[in-house]
């Protein structure tokens, strides 16, 4: 792939004992919808808090927009991580603040800006994902499932990211809230031309809005392609998942 906005080179992730991954390799196009399976304890979750910095590889290279996530000064770091938006699963919301005081807190952290248009700029964001404006200023906990996700996606988008990151957008939501989600984040992606990269299990997901599915299994990316292209692979857990009752009916068959 020419110039990867997401580059992971031989990595290893272990907890004592435990070898999560071992010469992983990833590579994350400009503009595409990254959907990343795996079964329970493959590590995708581990591999976003990698790639965002949050979490140490003992081994390996990532790069995020052409620049060292690793071994890089505090300025540099601070700078690159504006250009990206992380949504973690749950939200993780700050529960004493307002829907729009979420979205403020990484403009607050990140941007000098005067205080009357940093309320302007963060109403924007909630619009934008679609929540009403009486959600504005509520606590999260006065928010339905499917609104606290987007009040996360808010706060994601909050610095006009290039790329964002999303753990599990539509677990525990309604199947009616979910798909409404995933048209969210295509929209969006097609608005703002972002790069998403996106842990989930939910395989409507991966049929609606996914350009491309990297397979986390044997402690590395197994395979990445269209779920057409991956579906032909011969792999025990792949087979299961994609060829099993709710893999077969999230594509209309019986
Ligand atoms: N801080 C940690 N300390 C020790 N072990 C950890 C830590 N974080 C994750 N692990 C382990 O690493 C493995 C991968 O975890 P991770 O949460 O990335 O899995 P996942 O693929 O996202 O799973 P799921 O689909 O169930 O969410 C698990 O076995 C987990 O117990």
């Amino acid at each position: 792939m020419d110039d990867p906005v997401i580059r992971v080179r031989g990595l290893a992730t272990r907890f004592g004992d435990h070898v999560v991954h071992e010469g992983l390799d990833l590579d994350v196009g400009r503009g595409e919808i990254l959907g990343v399976i795996g079964g329970s304890g493959t590590g995708k979750s581990v591999l976003l808090r990698q790639i965002v910095g949050l979490l140490e590889p003992a081994e390996g290279e990532i790069e995020v927009l052409g620049q060292p996530v690793r071994d890089t000064s505090p300025e540099e770091f601070r700078d690159l991580r504006r250009r990206w938006g992380v949504m973690f699963q749950g939200g993780a919301l700050f529960s004493s603040l307002s829907v729009r005081e979420n979205v403020e807190a990484p403009m607050r952290e990140q941007m000098d800006l005067p205080d009357d248009l940093r309320r302007k700029l963060a109403a924007i964001k909630v619009r934008m994902v679609g929540l009403p404006d009486d959600a504005m200023d509520k606590p999260p906990s006065a928010l339905s499932g499917g609104m606290r996700k987007r009040a996360g996606f808010a706060r994601a988008i909050a610095l006009d990211p290039e790329i964002v990151f999303l753990d599990e957008p539509t677990a525990g939501l309604d199947p009616i809230g979910a798909a409404a989600l995933d048209v969210l984040v295509r929209q969006l992606r097609d608005a703002l031309g972002l790069t998403v990269f996106l842990v989930t299990h939910d395989l409507d997901t991966l049929h609606a809005i996914c350009d491309r599915v990297a397979v986390l299994a044997e402690r590395r990316v197994l395979a990445t392609g269209t779920l057409d292209e991956l579906r032909d692979l011969r792999h025990e857990w792949l087979q299961a998942y994609l060829g099993g009752p709710r893999g077969r009916a999230a594509r209309g068959e019986p």
